[in-house]
Parts: C-alpha cells; structure tokens; sequence
C-alpha cells in the first residue's frame, strides 16, 4: 500500500503539512486533520494546506482564475477562509514543484483567488484584498477586558492594541469574546505599537490556540492600529514570536511579505491514515 506524500513547512514557525492531492481524492476529515497536526500522536502543525486542482474541488468562489486551490484546515480540523502564512507556503511549493511558472500568478482560497509572487530571495509577497474594519468588541484574558477592532481579512479577526507589553500577556486558556458578534469565532490579536511604521503581535487562532505568527491577523493588526490613529492607509512591519513580515495597507487593497520555508518531505503511513477514518 504505497504511503501519502506530505511536505511539512513554515511562514514565520506558522507551520503547516501540505498534502499534493491534485485530483481531490484524499478524504480529509476533521479526524485525520486534527491528528496529523497533533504534535505527538502526528507530524505537528498549525494547519493542513491541501494542495488541489481548482477544477477538482467546488470550494472557492466560482469566479476563481487559479488553478491551484489551497484548501486549508486548521488545527483542530475545522475548515478557515484564508491563511496568510500557510498561502506563502503554498506559492513556494508550486513554483519548486513546477505546477506554476510564477513568479506571479493567482491562487485559490475560500476568500478568493490571492495573487503571489515568489522572489528570487524566496520570500513571497501576497495581495490579501481588502482589511474591513468592521466594528469593535472585546476580548477577555485572564478577567481582563481588552476592547479591540473587529477586522475582516478574509476570516475574522479582533485586534486589541494595548499600551502594556504583549509579552505579559498569559494565552494559555483560551481568551473569551462575544459569540454574537463572532457567532464562527475569531482569531484574537494582541498588539504593542513600537513606532509608525512598526507593530509587535501575539495570536491566539481560531481553531489553533496561541501561534507564532498569524498572517491574515498581522495584515488586520496594520489595518486597527492605522485605524485608531484615524488614517486607513500605510504600511508597517509586524514582529511576531516567530519572525518579521512586512504590511501595506491601502483602500480596498493589503499585501503582506515575509519569508516561505521548507524542513522535510516524506509519506504518512496510509494504514495509519484510513484507521483514522
Ligand atoms: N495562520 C493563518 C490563519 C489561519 C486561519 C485562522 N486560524 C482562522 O480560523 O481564521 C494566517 O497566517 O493567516
């Protein structure tokens, strides 16, 4: 029984398992997604990226030109619209793999198609559309209520800009918000700004928990801050545990770069992938 090919790779130690499934044919349940990205009972990652043909998978909006889709799975095995880091990732991988000529071309998510471009450094820079303030709501740590800016990048996001040091910060519960503002939950950010055109960021993911970097959440942390400071364009850095990208934010219109790598390629164990069911 021959195995299934993965490659496991990261966008600022947001880590993902690919799996090239061109057709569709693999069954992705919420079982096998969860257990591969446990991190013993599996490879470990935040995330599933599915490598598949846009052709083979109605899942994006129909007006999609990519032909490649990313179909992406969190942690927990729930399906999210968008992954900043983990489309990063993806973009490399067609280019190494030769699926695409690049260095720019679309790429398809449940937000919509996502256009790339892979720089010769690697590094790859993508348009994420348009960062929605949407309103504001507040999130609870540790009994303390942290008002934030409701964000729109595709999936949700409420970034809550604080003077005191994010570092400080204890996310190993789960921070709280308000379900009937988020009725499909939020992706939580929490943002020290360090200058004009410099933000520091944790995460704490829909779906994942706290991660080392959130792509979609840094693009909305650029878009709050600029928000609160009454513009709603500009650009900045945004260091995050797991690195640095760099963020524009323009009307109806965002990028975001920063770095796409990969540490390993093999096969899971097939056996092991159907007992999951
Ligand atoms: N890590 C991602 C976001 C992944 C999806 C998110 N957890 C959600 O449920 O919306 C990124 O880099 O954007």
């Amino acid at each position: 029984m021959a195995g299934i090919e993965f490659l496991k790779g990261h966008g600022t130690q947001n880590d993902f398992v690919l799996l090239p499934d061109p057709d569709a044919s693999l069954e992705l349940t919420p079982q096998r997604v969860a257990a591969l990205c446990d991190r013993r009972r599996g490879l470990g990652a935040d995330g599933v990226l599915r490598v598949v043909r846009s052709a083979a998978l109605d899942a994006g909006p129909s007006d999609s030109e990519a032909e490649w889709f990313m179909d992406y799975r969190n942690a927990d095995g729930s399906i999210a619209e968008m992954c900043g880091n983990g489309v990063r990732v993806f973009a490399r991988y067609l280019v190494e793999a030769g699926l695409e000529a690049g260095p720019e071309f679309p790429v398809g998510t449940r937000a919509g198609d996502r256009h790339v471009r892979v720089h010769d450094d690697l590094s790859v820079t993508v348009h994420m559309g348009a960062a929605t303030i949407t309103g504001t709501s507040v999130a609870v740590v540790g009994g303390r209520e942290l008002s934030g800016v409701a964000v729109d990048v595709g999936n949700p996001h409420l970034v809550s800009v604080l003077d005191d040091d994010v570092d400080e910060l204890d996310l190993r519960d789960a921070p709280r918000y308000d379900t009937e503002v988020f009725p499909e939950g939020v992706n939580l950010e929490f943002v020290n700004v360090l200058g004009s055109e410099e933000l520091r960021m944790r995460v704490y993911e829909r779906g994942v928990g706290e991660t080392r970097a959130c792509g979609t959440g840094t693009v909305a942390a650029v878009a709050a801050a600029l928000h609160l400071r009454g513009v709603d364009t500009g650009e900045s850095t945004v260091d995050i545990p797991g690195g640095r990208v760099s963020v524009t934010v323009g009307k109806g219109v965002s990028t975001l770069t920063g770095p796409a790598e990969f540490v390993a390629k093999g096969e899971l164990d097939r056996a092991w992938w159907e007992a999951l069911g």
